[in-house]
């Protein structure tokens, strides 16, 4: 060995040198390409050393020399234990998603403390409800804007929406959304939701029915006497299903559903998720839609994040880096094709409102006698469409009828075009279209994702599913006669709310989000925490400009400071007034819950998100038993969002099979 690498340095480097030397000077042009065909590597190595060096210098700085500003926070043992340039990632690849924290708030016994990301970077974790709300306050939350690298990520795939605005561009873009999303719009968006809740229902229900039919002779019935799978249905969930009880995957179909929806009340556009045939061997269905096929494709592409991604994500953060982001490798192209043809039909959609409303305000001057050539009004303002809306209710392409142009977009419009906004504080064309793509990924797996985890959990929890069911078929009637309950009384069923916001406690689809500090702060905490060594306390963290910071949704919405010891169990009636913890109630948090966060930059859609869940919930368990699979295990997949597989069926991806029969009548 020691021969080898003698003769490495001593032998062959020399010779190495001599032949660069010969060649640079017979054929010099050739050896200045060679030189240039080294460049990559010898850049990679460079970079490879400078990585290596700053985990070495960051790992001194925390454990010998104590000078980094989170020395003296607690922090897990398992860093020292991993090479210093994979940080805590082994343990947070093999655990599911929130786990390593939950166990590190109970080893560690405190909600704050810092961890290792990658190269030995500081991934600071405050599970404090004081700090959560400094840092996403209304006067902090701009200085806490999301990490440059995941914010243009997030553009490149879906344009220049709210979701990505930063700053005042974001304070414009919020003031002319908001109004869309108050109680009163997601009133009318009611009927919206149960109307596909119910079609998913109806479709949940063929299905059911086809699998006791007597089955088509030549083809056979499969020993389980099921005879063909349904779209979508993996080989074991078709073994595993029986007549009159099939075990269907529940998630594609609530991602249908919840397309539909958006679809409809997002921007008026009918996707026809649901109509998708349910026998996979018939020729496609209606739902090829060119929005749904691109924004499946970007779905796709989001929620695959190779390591060449990655450490190209990983070193755009670095000054000067950030062309490495946009290299067109064949993924960006693909995304880049994907956006273009949604953004062409979005623009299309866009038009297509523009004529509506500007039809609507040629209607409103008209009626009030005003026009270019009288002396009469010749503006509309917000407040004279919210006039016109009180009576005004129009018959859709569909049939339903309802109040007039009260889809998102419509109403974004709107407010975007009324004569008394000022030109300063419209959205552009490109923000507008930004705005559709993202109400397609915020307002879509989201609630899909909380339902299918829902569904799941009722199968754990038979006695909830009965206590709902009771409750549900109370309003709708005893066999589900009616068919769709408005907004007051569908917020007004307390088993429901109380099962919805544990539901939202225990399983949120965002687990967990990051924020980055734009400037140096201190963060305040609303406890004294113990430090590193146990012999003292600290009331607040420093942070320096460009430090990233957790925001734990999971975590805090499961931790047991503020939920009491039972945080980690599933139990609706936590919530009944009299058993809500004072620690709860006292987090100052939106619905005592960290799910959709707050401020400013919380979900703007949770209404709306509430509203449709419930209806789902409605829709499906007054109709349906939903049981889990004997034997199968489910696990949580972190995707775009917190998704579901089953263990030893990874192969499939995410899926939620659960078995499904009709409860009698
Ligand atoms: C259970 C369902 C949902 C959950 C748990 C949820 C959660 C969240 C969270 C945690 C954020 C903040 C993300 C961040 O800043 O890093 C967010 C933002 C957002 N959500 Fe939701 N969401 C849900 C449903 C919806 C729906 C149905 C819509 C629209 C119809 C929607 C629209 C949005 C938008 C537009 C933003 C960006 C807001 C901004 O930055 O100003 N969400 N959501």
């Amino acid at each position: 060995m020691t021969v080898h690498l003698d003769l490495a340095q001593g032998l062959h480097l020399p010779l190495v040198g001599s032949h660069a030397s010969a060649l640079y000077h017979s054929h010099p042009v050739l050896a200045l390409l060679a030189g240039l065909a080294l460049l990559p590597l010898l850049a990679t190595l460079a970079l490879a050393a400078f990585l290596v060096s700053l985990s070495i210098y960051r790992m001194v700085t925390v454990n010998v020399t104590r000078t980094e500003p989170y020395a003296h926070l607690r922090r897990p043992k398992h860093a020292d234990n991993f090479f210093p340039w994979y940080g805590d990632f082994g343990l947070i690849r093999r655990l599911p998603p929130t786990e390593p924290h939950l166990l590190w708030c109970r080893t560690l016994e405190s909600s704050v403390f810092v961890y290792r990301g990658l190269f030995y970077s500081p991934r600071l974790f405050l599970g404090d409800p004081r700090a959560m709300g400094y840092i996403l306050s209304a006067s902090n939350s701009y200085a806490y804007p999301k990490p440059n690298a995941s914010r243009l990520v997030l553009q490149s795939l879906l344009g220049k929406g709210v979701l990505v605005a930063e700053g005042d561009v974001h304070k414009r873009q919020r003031k002319i959304l908001q109004p869309a999303f108050g109680v009163s719009a997601i009133r009318d968006l009611t009927p919206f939701f149960f109307k596909y809740s119910e079609k998913l229902a109806a479709k949940i229900g063929e299905m059911v029915d086809r699998s006791t039919q007597p089955i088509d002779e030549d083809k056979g019935r499969g020993a389980n006497g099921v005879d063909r799978a349904y779209l979508h249905q993996s080989e074991p969930s078709r073994t595993a299903s029986r007549p009159g009880a099939p075990v269907l995957d529940v998630s594609f179909w609530l991602n249908q559903a919840t397309l539909d929806v958006i679809g409809d009340a997002g921007f008026g556009h009918i996707f026809n998720g649901l109509d998708a045939a349910y026998d996979p061997t018939a020729p496609e269905g209606a739902s090829g839609d060119v929005i749904n096929a691109s924004f499946q494709r970007l779905m796709k592409a989001m929620s695959q994040i190779g390591f060449v991604r990655f450490m190209q994500l990983y070193l755009s953060e670095f000054p000067g880096l950030g062309w490495v982001r946009n290299l067109p490798t064949k993924r960006q192209r693909a995304i880049d094709g994907t956006y273009a043809a949604l953004e062409t039909v979005s623009k299309a959609i866009v038009e297509q409102k523009r004529r509506e409303i500007q039809g609507e305000m040629a209607d409103e001057i008209r009626q009030r006698g005003g026009d270019a050539a009288s002396a009469g009004p010749t503006t509309v303002t917000k407040a004279d469409f919210d006039e016109r809306d009180e009576a005004a209710t129009t018959v859709r392409q569909d049939g339903t009828t309802i109040s007039a142009g009260k889809d998102l977009l419509h109403l974004m419009m709107r407010a975007n075009m009324a004569d008394d906004v000022s030109p300063r504080e419209k959205l552009s064309d490109g923000e507008l279209i930004g705005q559709i793509t993202t109400l397609l990924l915020a307002g879509n797996e989201t609630t899909s994702t909380q339902t299918g985890w829902a569904l799941h959990i009722l199968g754990d929890h038979p006695e909830v599913q009965a206590m709902l069911r009771a409750e549900i078929r109370d309003h709708f009637g005893a066999r589900m006669e009616r068919h769709a309950i408005g907004y007051d009384e569908l917020m007004n069923m307390p088993y429901l709310d109380r099962f919805a916001k544990e539901m939202m406690r225990f399983a949120s689809p965002v687990p967990s989000t990051v924020r980055t500090a734009t400037r140096a702060d201190t963060i305040p905490l609303s406890k004294p925490y113990p430090t590193r060594d146990g012999r003292s306390t600290f009331t607040s963290v420093p942070i320096s400009a460009g430090q990233d910071l957790i925001i734990p949704i999971q975590a805090m919405n499961l931790s047991t400071e503020i939920w009491g010891p039972t945080a980690t169990q599933f139990d609706p009636d936590r919530w009944l007034d009299d058993r809500l913890p004072e620690s709860a109630k006292k987090s100052g948090l939106p619905m005592h819950l960290m799910t959709f966060i707050a401020g400013p930059r919380g979900c703007i859609g949770n209404r709306f998100a509430i509203a449709e869940f419930k209806a789902l919930i409605c829709s499906l368990i007054g109709r349906f038993h939903f049981e889990n699979v004997e034997g199968w295990k489910v696990e949580k997949k972190q995707a775009i969002t917190l998704r579901s597989r089953i263990e030893g069926q990874e192969d499939i991806g995410p899926q939620m099979p659960l078995r499904i029969s009709r409860v009698e009548a």
